[in-house]
This record gives C-alpha cells, sequence and structure tokens, in this order.
C-alpha cells in the first residue's frame, strides 16, 4: 500500500506551511533577539517542523529535545511518560517548546509543569497545528501555525502508529 492511499484528503500543502513556518521565524526572531533562547523539540513528531522553523530563527538559539509518549493510534491514552529529557539546564533560560501539534493539550501541560519547576525564566509554546476543539486542559499557545479541525492528520511528522511522518504536507487520515 502506497504512503499517500493512507490520506483520505490534502488539508495543508507542503507550500502553504513553509510560508507560514517563515513567518513563525520571523515573529520568534523579533521577541527573542537577544535572549538567547533553547528550543525544546518534542520528539518524534516535531523533527520536519523543528528542522524547517530553525533555519527561520535568526537569532542565538541553543538545541534540546524531550521525547513523550501518551498516544495509541488515533486516541491520547491520558497518561504521559517522558521517554527521554533534556540534555541541557533549563534553569533560568528563556524555553520555546516545539511541538507538531496541541490537541487535548494533555502532553504541553504536563511538560509546561515539568520545565516551570525546574526553575525556567519563560517558557512558550510554538505549535504548526493547533486543535482546540478536542481540548481537555487549556494550554497557552503563544505561536501557532494553523487552527484545524477535530480530525485525525497525519504528514509533516505526524504519524499514525509511527508511520507517515514522511509525507511532506498535513493530510487527514483515511479510516478503514
Ligand atoms: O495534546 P495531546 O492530545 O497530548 O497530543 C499532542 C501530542 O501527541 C503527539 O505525540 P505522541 O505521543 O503521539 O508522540 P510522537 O511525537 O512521537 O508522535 C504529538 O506529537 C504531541 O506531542
Ligand atoms: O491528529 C493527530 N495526528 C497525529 N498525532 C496526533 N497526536 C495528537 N493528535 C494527533
Amino acid at each position: 500500500m502506497s504512503l499517500e492511499s493512507a490520506v483520505e484528503r490534502i488539508l495543508i500543502p507542503e507550500a502553504d506551511i513553509e510560508a507560514r513556518v517563515r513567518e513563525l521565524g520571523a515573529e520568534i526572531t523579533k521577541d527573542y533577539n537577544g535572549k538567547e533562547p533553547i528550543l525544546v523539540g518534542m520528539l518524534r513528531g516535531c523533527v520536519v517542523f523543528y528542522s524547517e522553523l530553525l533555519k527561520n530563527i535568526k537569532t542565538k538559539c541553543t538545541l534540546d529535545f524531550m521525547c513523550l509518549s501518551s498516544y495509541c493510534g488515533m486516541e491520547s491514552t491520558g497518561e504521559v511518560r517522558i521517554l527521554l529529557d533534556v540534555r541541557g539546564t533549563i534553569k533560568d533560560r528563556h524555553v520555546i517548546l516545539i511541538e507538531d501539534i496541541v490537541d487535548t493539550g494533555l502532553t504541553l501541560d504536563y511538560v509546561l509543569k515539568n520545565l516551570r519547576n525546574r526553575g525556567a525564566a519563560s517558557v512558550e509554546i510554538c505549535t504548526l497545528l493547533d486543535k482546540p476543539s478536542n481540548r481537555k486542559v487549556t494550554v497557552p499557545v503563544k505561536y501557532r501555525g494553523f487552527e484545524i479541525p477535530n480530525e485525525f492528520v497525519i504528514g509533516y511528522g505526524l504519524d499514525y502508529n509511527e508511520l507517515y511522518r514522511n509525507l511532506p504536507y498535513i493530510g487527514v487520515y483515511k479510516q478503514k
């Protein structure tokens, strides 16, 4: 079965994503000039967005990553686990959490509290996609690429059971 056969329809074409990511990069560059932020990518879904955004941030910054897991198929288990933690210290740093999607909000709610407890100077969220209609907890999203409807999406880093992350656009997953 081809990659594309899992796609019901294309929701956001590659060119639109690239244009929006350039705008987000410009905003972050302006807001964080002189603050030397640490960009904490939430593995693995963030990888494509993270690297594209990074090229568009034109101020000094450092990179780090966390890996959390809570999904099984299309459902959040509600239990968030840290599988990999940041390598560097967070204390007194300006943190930008880079996510592919905020859906129920459970993952970022957990991470926000965790990093604030470690004494970060500030923690903000930058997400490519925001699905507000499925929220279970409120999370403050500062930088948002696109608001999307309550549908399960794949591509541009997002998976269904670890597959389809390498599609170059955001598509709605075709349920069998
Ligand atoms: O707002 P939520 O409902 O918590 O969903 C958002 C999270 O779910 C996905 O991660 P997942 O646990 O599937 O891991 P992944 O990044 O490896 O895909 C996604 O990358 C976000 O981190
Ligand atoms: O719509 C989604 N697609 C892929 N991964 C996800 N994690 C939360 N929501 C989604």
